[in-house]
């Protein structure tokens, strides 16, 4: 069997971020995901694909906190624990001199204000999606979302939104606070702009932009909220050949940077070339899960995307298979 190793791609040793176990969904009498396994670890791009109606995008809507499975857990790595306003009790106390004096006594002690998370430890997603975002989770979907009549430096700012604390009231007066958040979130979303190569259309319409562009601008809001973890939807459907290119640098940029990544995509040359690992999952089922070497020889796999000539429906040549969208 071929290994990680003997194909040159290093392996992959940070912290799992993503542990996702026996996870289920039932849509009434449809069993869209059935009991499928999955972790990710920091620093990996891992690959999710299948034919239509796989399962793919209701499995992805179950790790990102969309769906709540029918059954299965999905935990994430732990973000920090909120630090607790000390509270505490007036008691009344015998003093030095013999008298009473009034003292405050802090009521939780056992909670020092914790603040950092701890490396490797993982906790089940919270239950609003906001939440999970706010864990570290962010994602793209399948449909261009932005917001169309903004500039892409304000699709940017508007994913920063969950990072910064002025609340409305501060908003609405314009106060201090407010205004040395706003630059730091201006300058934040610039930063992510030029790291996703879309520098020099800061002011540029998004409904005005190149499809490829908005993509990138889409991943580039997914980074605004500073993940452990994107997860991305069909990142290149529609894409040219030099945007698909582009693309799969930009999500080996993200892994540099420390990301875990986790794709779906039909086009199966992206993803062998772009994965550490690869997830196939066919009728809702986990059918394979290995280096791409192991998948895209495996003949179930083959089997699965292009059949085994005996449908009688579709009876292509195996030549006929669109270029890129079969192993
Ligand atoms: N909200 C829903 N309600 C009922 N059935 C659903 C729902 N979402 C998905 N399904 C069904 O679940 C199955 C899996 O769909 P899903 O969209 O997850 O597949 P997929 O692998 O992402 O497909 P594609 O590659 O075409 O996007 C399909 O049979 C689909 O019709």
């Amino acid at each position: 069997m071929t290994t990680v190793q003997d194909v040159g791609r290093p392996a992959v040793t940070g912290e799992t971020v993503l542990e996702a176990t026996g996870v289920t969904m039932r849509f009434g009498g449809l069993l869209a995901v059935n009991s499928v396994n999955l972790s990710v670890r920091q620093g990996e791009i891992v690959g999710l694909i299948g034919p239509n109606g796989a399962g793919k995008t209701t499995f992805f809507n179950c790790l990102t906190g969309l769906y709540k499975p029918t059954s299965g857990q999905v935990r994430f790595a732990a973000s920090p624990q909120k630090r607790q306003p000390m509270r505490f009790l007036p008691v009344l106390r015998r003093n030095a001199l013999g008298g009473h004096q009034m003292e405050d006594v802090p009521l939780l002690q056992e909670n020092p204000g914790l603040t950092a998370p701890v490396p490797g430890v993982l906790a089940p997603l919270p239950p609003k999606p906001r939440a999970v975002v706010r864990a570290g989770m962010a994602r793209t979907f399948q449909n261009i979302r932005l917001f169309a009549n903004m500039t892409a430096l304000e699709n940017v700012m508007v994913g920063r939104y969950c990072r910064t604390s002025a609340g409305a009231f501060t908003s609405v007066i314009h106060g201090p606070k407010f205004r040395h958040e706003e630059a730091a979130t201006r300058l934040r979303a610039q930063e992510l702009l030029d790291f996703v190569g879309l520098g020099r259309s800061t002011e540029h319409l998004a409904r005005n932009m190149p499809y490829g562009d908005q993509r990138r601008l889409e991943i580039a809001r997914a980074l605004a909220t500073d993940p452990k973890l994107i997860l991305l939807d069909e990142p290149t459907a529609g894409m040219n050949p030099q945007e698909t290119r582009q693309a799969s640098d930009l999500i080996f940029k993200i892994r540099d940077a420390g990301l875990a990544v986790v794709v779906i995509e039909h086009d199966m040359r992206f993803i062998f070339n772009l994965c550490d690992r690869v997830l196939c999952l066919v009728q809702g089922e986990a059918l394979i899960e290995g280096t791409p070497e192991e998948v895209q020889s495996d003949p179930r796999v083959i089997e699965a995307y292009i059949g085994t000539g005996e449908d009688e429906d579709d009876d292509r040549p195996q030549d006929d298979v669109p270029e890129g969208e079969a192993p």
